[in-house]
């Protein structure tokens, strides 16, 4: 486990000794139902975070709020100590927070290296600032192509720089899906199932990617299925069930966790060892 993350009791909403980002009573409902409430929780600094939990949870959407990509009816964040409740996805990145898709947003008739330029696009020079200044604007490009390149070569992708996107397979996609993060160099990284429908040999090869990330520095959060996935490579799991955190702590402790077990099985099941009377 991360260090800084042993000792620490394993309560929902458990505070961490450096916490990047930190969410407070954030709600978001369709209709009458409530997809996520989750009263406080906080993501550790330099961390792999797992967030776990039965289909519906509410995991994609939580994500979707604290990125930007949808709103919440109510709560608050902050990130790397700055409220950004509410902020766009595209002022969130440029703070160094970005999010992936459980299905890649690559766009199929644009090359892989234009997918990547894409990536950056409006982080530091937007039109106006390049019709002003060109000479600048021009050497952001080449800045841009080149960190694109360096991530096609990390990412195993540098021989289809120039294919379109639409011609990668599926595990290609999730590769592609997690360089284009990568862009903005953030500080956070939320991977909604970067690891689904991919095949076993490309699995290995993205939890290696993951946790290099983390090795560098950064902070990961990621949405999984994959039990085994999630107890190989987390330093801490959350677990949410009908919107809410239930259960947080080491791996090995949420998976024992009743909370969660409960979570999985639904919540009317028999505790395990019932015996019934069938008299
Ligand atoms: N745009 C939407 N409109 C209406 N209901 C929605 C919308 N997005 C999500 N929901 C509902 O909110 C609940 C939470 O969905 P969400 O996709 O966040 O769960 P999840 O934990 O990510 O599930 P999964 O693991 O299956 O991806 C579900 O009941 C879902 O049907």
């Amino acid at each position: 486990m991360h260090a800084d993350l042993a000792g620490l009791t394993a309560d929902p909403g458990v505070p961490k000794p450096d916490p990047l980002l930190v969410v407070d009573g954030v709600t978001r409902a369709f209709g009458g139902l409530v997809a996520v409430h989750v009263e406080h929780l906080e993501i550790q600094r330099g961390a792999i975070t797992a967030l776990i939990g039965p289909n519906g949870a509410g995991k994609s959407t939580l994500f979707n709020v604290l990125s930007g990509f949808d709103r919440a009816d109510a709560g608050r964040w902050t990130f790397d100590g700055a409220p950004v409740t509410g902020r766009s996805a595209h002022r969130l990145a440029r703070r160094g927070l970005v999010r992936t898709f459980q299905l890649t947003k690559t766009l199929g008739r644009l090359s892989v290296l234009e997918n990547m330029k894409l990536a950056a696009t409006g982080q530091r020079g937007e039109r106006l600032v390049a019709g002003l200044l060109p000479p600048l604007w021009l050497g952001q490009e080449r800045a841009i192509e080149q960190r694109a390149d360096e991530l096609l070569e990390r990412f195993r992708l540098a021989h289809m720089r120039d294919e379109y996107a639409g011609t990668l397979s599926g595990g290609q996609r999730k590769l592609l899906e997690m360089a284009r993060a990568l862009m903005v160099r953030p500080t956070m990284v939320l991977l909604d199932e970067p690891m689904a429908g991919v095949n076993p040999a490309l699995t290995q090869s993205l939890l290696s990617h993951i946790t290099d990330l983390r090795d560098e520095g950064m902070t990961v959060c990621f949405v999984e299925h994959d039990m085994d996935v999630v107890m190989g490579i987390s330093d801490w799991v959350v677990c949410m069930a009908e919107g809410e955190v239930v259960a947080e702590g080491p791996p090995r402790a949420v998976a024992q966790n009743p909370a969660v077990i409960d979570a999985y099985l639904g919540r009317h099941h028999d505790e395990p060892g019932t015996e019934y009377d069938d008299g």
